[in-house]
């Protein structure tokens, strides 16, 4: 009989994923690793997890995988994440995020696999009518990429309700940092992360970063978002994990940290950080979006008596750019 809990984790190899994999091996779970590496890197993948380079949207690869490693639970961070693209790309979002998922499901829920962890995403609620969003609030993206997770979280719904499977879905909103013992960062080669373009601006690979939009209904006008570290959010996976698994109720849950901060403010404190001049221009406004998304987080305080450790903006910034000069050293 196996002691110890084994988990899949889709999408390992990349940004969220690799966090989440260090965060479940020392929670004391086996982790095997799902990835096509479309946008991760093998070497992001802890050692002590199992690596299955393929596609969750296949068939034939994820019920091979499924019937060879019988994990306990599934959690489910592969896709495609970046906003503007989808705006651009539609079919690859719906392909990606929405049929791939649903193959996904439906491979576990044959493998007899009962908890289901999902990324979702604050995207799901366009312009919401007030602030901070609550998981009740109407859900009605405005991207590509929002409505591809919603379908996706559509299908979970009604598969729940007709099987014995279980999800939690975790709404993440703005995920930023890296591993504060410098294991594993962002590493995506292009990127459209303000946190991420901001450090590569400090480091020297970009001269300068866009402020996309000054004239937005905000205090100061440019976008205000719910920086949230990824570390704090990879606890959370495991956290959340163990409730499905322990017989815990399908739920959807915001990620953040409940306050926001706009993009001058974050400007502002990269240059506190770099301690020196970067030059952050104003830009036209960027398709898809909305002006202000900041988390209602009490529902998840209050069910898994969440504290987070890292609710900091300059020590969210300090690890990306830790991670960034990893990067840029590994590469000269
Ligand atoms: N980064 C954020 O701020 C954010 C916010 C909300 C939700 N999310 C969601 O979190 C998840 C992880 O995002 P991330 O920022 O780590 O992005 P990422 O691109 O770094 O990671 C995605 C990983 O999934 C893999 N992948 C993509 N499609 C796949 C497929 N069909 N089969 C197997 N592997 C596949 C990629 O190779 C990559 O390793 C995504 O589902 C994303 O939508 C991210
Ligand atoms: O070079 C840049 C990049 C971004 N921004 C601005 O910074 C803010 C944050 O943008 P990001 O690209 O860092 O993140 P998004 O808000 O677009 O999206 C992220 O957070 C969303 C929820 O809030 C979703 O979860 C999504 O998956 C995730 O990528 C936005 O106002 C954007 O316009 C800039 O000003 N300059």
């Amino acid at each position: 009989m196996r002691v110890r809990k084994k988990a899949m984790v889709t999408g390992g190899a990349g940004y969220i994923g690799s966090h989440v994999t260090w965060a479940l091996l020392e929670a004391g779970w086996d982790v095997v690793v799902i990835d096509d590496l479309s946008t991760g890197r093998r070497e992001s993948v802890a050692a002590a997890a199992a690596f299955i380079l393929g596609d969750v949207g296949e068939p034939v690869t994820i019920n091979a995988a499924l019937a060879e490693h019988r994990p306990d639970a599934v959690l489910h961070l592969a896709g495609s994440a970046i906003i503007p693209e989808s705006v651009i790309d539609p079919l690859k979002y719906y392909r990606n995020n929405t049929a791939a998922s649903r193959t996904l499901i439906e491979a576990t829920v044959n493998a007899g696999i009962d908890a289901f962890l999902f990324s979702s995403t604050a995207a799901i609620y366009g312009v919401p009518p007030r602030m901070p969003i609550d998981e009740d609030m109407p859900t009605q993206p405005i991207t590509p990429y929002g409505t591809s997770k919603l379908c996706t979280e559509f299908i979970l719904r009604d598969v729940a309700a007709a099987t014995s499977m279980r999800y939690v879905s975790l709404r993440y909103f703005n995920v930023a940092g890296a591993d504060p013992k410098g294991r594993t960062g962002q590493s995506t080669p292009i990127s459209t992360h303000l946190i991420k373009i901001a450090c590569e601006t400090i480091v020297g690979k970009r001269s300068f970063f866009n402020i996309c939009g000054d004239d937005y209904p905000t205090p100061d006008g440019t976008c205000i978002r719910d920086y949230l570290h990824v570390s704090d959010l990879a606890d959370l996976h495991v956290t959340a994990i163990e409730y499905l698994v322990a017989g815990g109720a399908s739920e959807a849950f915001n990620c953040g940290y409940g306050h926001g901060y706009s993009v001058a403010e974050v400007a502002n404190v990269i240059r506190q950080v770099a301690g020196g001049h970067i030059d952050a221009r104003i830009a036209p406004r960027r398709p898809g979006d909305p002006p202000q998304l900041v988390a209602d987080a009490r529902k998840i305080r209050r069910q898994f008596g969440w504290q987070p450790k890292y609710d900091d903006l300059r020590f969210i910034v300090e690890t990306a750019l830790a991670w960034e000069r990893w990067l840029q050293a590994r590469a000269a």
